[in-house]
């Protein structure tokens, strides 16, 4: 192991050849999202309290973690103006540019309905319908996040959906972030409440006097957030979700053709996310592992956020393997949030890759332009769910509904199979409502062969 130590940080690199099973196991292990059974017990209490005393919990709730009384959760039309005047012209343009960009992207995602003849007589359809009313969440916490209101509202109106409610913490004054609220009348979402955390999940999921229950709920968020997310999803009374959203990810996978002060800077973005994002680099060059580590001690320094970076950093992994091959097993292996690919030749890589929320190939693709601008959505799956879950986008707003509708030449065509098939599941039910109408049928057939010879 090489260390490059200095005093903010240190900074490791793991040779993956010198690991047995177990250890390559904890290398790649994430923090379980939910902190604890008290966490959990916190959460739990807060989803029972808004379901039991709805608003009165909602505002002492509100009052207790976000530090402000609020007399109604609920944005109204001054409030919105107020953002506008304070949201400069430049960054209105830029939020347009990127609501066009996704909107161009996501707008490719629709799906038709489609309509197939599977046996003579036999119709069959899919219709997309979009889901009733959607609730959207924007984090925050420690950083308000515009973006994530283009990345739900997009897909959700482009999906048709007609009931979007966005939720998203109100600062200590009381007042929702001026540029989620701009962002959200950008995208035509005029609803939007000043509540976070797990108390807005619930509030969401359930319905309060003041907010409305909503079918399916939309969002990252903290450990709060996704644990209530999870628990609302469990229960039949509550709300569907899009997935289990935690901490973020970065992976990178570079050749000694990367340029070290990209990787780092890359590295750097996802860990001033919070504490407990996830960074790992896995190369086959010792000397740009070495490089990076320098150039991350150098750079984050010079950020804002310098304290959350350097916690997340503290759990950084720079992995040497040996070769390009070895990189991908691993990033495979992981299935990280985003990876990131600054290799040679990155889209040869490509064909191997299939367990990761968003890829970026190339040294000119920085994660950042896919968290706001270039189209595909930033909302992803996180904790190895890359494995079995996409990123939302259009389909995560829709239902679809299927629709048989079967002449009797159809039914004559497979009645016999499903009674049979029934009959082999010993549900007999099921074979009697196919025979009744095969019989009417042979009964109609007969009645009209005798009128005919009468
Ligand atoms: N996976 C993704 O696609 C993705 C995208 C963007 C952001 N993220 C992640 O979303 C997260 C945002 O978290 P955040 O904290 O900044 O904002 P947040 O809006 O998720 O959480 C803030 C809320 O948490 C609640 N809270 C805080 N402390 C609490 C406590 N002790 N007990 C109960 N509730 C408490 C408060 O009500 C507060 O309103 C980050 O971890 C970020 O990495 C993930
Ligand atoms: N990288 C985050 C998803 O993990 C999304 C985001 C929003 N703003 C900046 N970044
Ligand atoms: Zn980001």
């Amino acid at each position: 192991m090489n260390a490059i130590a200095h005093a903010e940080a240190t900074l490791a690199v793991i040779d993956w050849a010198t690991l047995d099973e177990r250890r390559r196991r904890d290398v790649l292990a994430r923090p379980r999202p939910i902190r604890d059974e008290a966490q959990l017990a916190d959460v739990r209490a807060i989803l029972a309290d808004v379901r039991a005393r709805g608003d009165t919990a909602l505002r002492e709730l509100t009052l207790r973690l976000d530090g402000c009384d609020l007399a109604s959760f609920e944005v109204d039309a001054d409030e919105f103006g107020v953002a506008e005047t304070e949201i400069g012209a430049d960054v209105r343009a830029a939020m347009r540019n990127a609501i066009a960009h996704v909107e161009r992207f996501h707008a490719a995602q629709v799906a038709a309905d489609i309509r197939v003849d599977t046996a003579p007589g036999v119709r069959c359809e899919q219709l997309i319908r979009p889901i009733g009313r959607v609730g959207l969440y924007a984090p925050a916490g420690s950083a308000p996040l515009p973006s994530t209101v283009w990345m739900l509202a997009v897909p959700a109106r482009i999906a048709g959906c007609p009931d979007i409610v966005l939720a998203t913490p109100p600062r200590v004054d009381g007042h929702a972030d001026p540029a989620i609220l701009v962002a959200a009348r950008l995208c035509g979402v005029t609803r939007v409440l000043k509540l976070g955390g797990a108390q807005a999940i619930a509030a969401l999921a359930y319905g309060t006097a003041s907010v409305p229950r909503c079918d399916k709920l939309f969002g990252p968020g903290n450990a709060w957030v996704t644990a209530a997310k999870l628990e609302v999803a469990a229960d039949p009374e509550g709300a569907a979700i899009d997935m289990p959203a935690g901490p973020s990810e970065v992976l990178v996978i570079a050749d000694d053709s990367a340029d070290p002060t990209f990787v780092a800077a890359d590295l750097l973005a996802q860990a001033e996310h919070g504490a407990d994002s996830q960074v790992l680099l896995v190369s086959p060059s010792a000397r740009v592992l070495d490089a990076v580590a320098r150039a991350v001690t150098a750079q984050v320094a010079e950020l804002p956020r310098r304290e959350i970076a350097r916690a997340a950093l503290a759990h950084a992994r720079l992995i040497r393997v040996r070769d390009l091959a070895e990189a991908v097993e691993v990033s495979e292996r992981y299935a990280p949030e985003h990876l990131i690919v600054q290799t040679r030749d990155a889209r040869t890589l490509l064909p191997g890759l299939s367990n990761a929320g968003s890829i970026f190939l190339g040294a000119w693709s920085p994660e950042t332009v896919g968290d706001y601008c270039a189209g595909p959505n930033h909302v992803l799956p996180t904790l190895g769910f890359a494995r079995s879950f996409s990123g939302v986008g259009v389909d995560s707003f829709v239902r679809r509904v299927n629709v048989q509708e079967l002449s009797a030449e159809g039914l004559r065509s497979i009645g016999g199979d499903a009674a049979l098939l029934a009959r082999t599941e010993r549900l007999e039910a099921h074979a009697r409502a196919v025979d009744l109408r095969l019989d009417a049928m042979t009964r109609d057939t007969e009645a009209a062969t005798q009128r005919a010879s009468a």
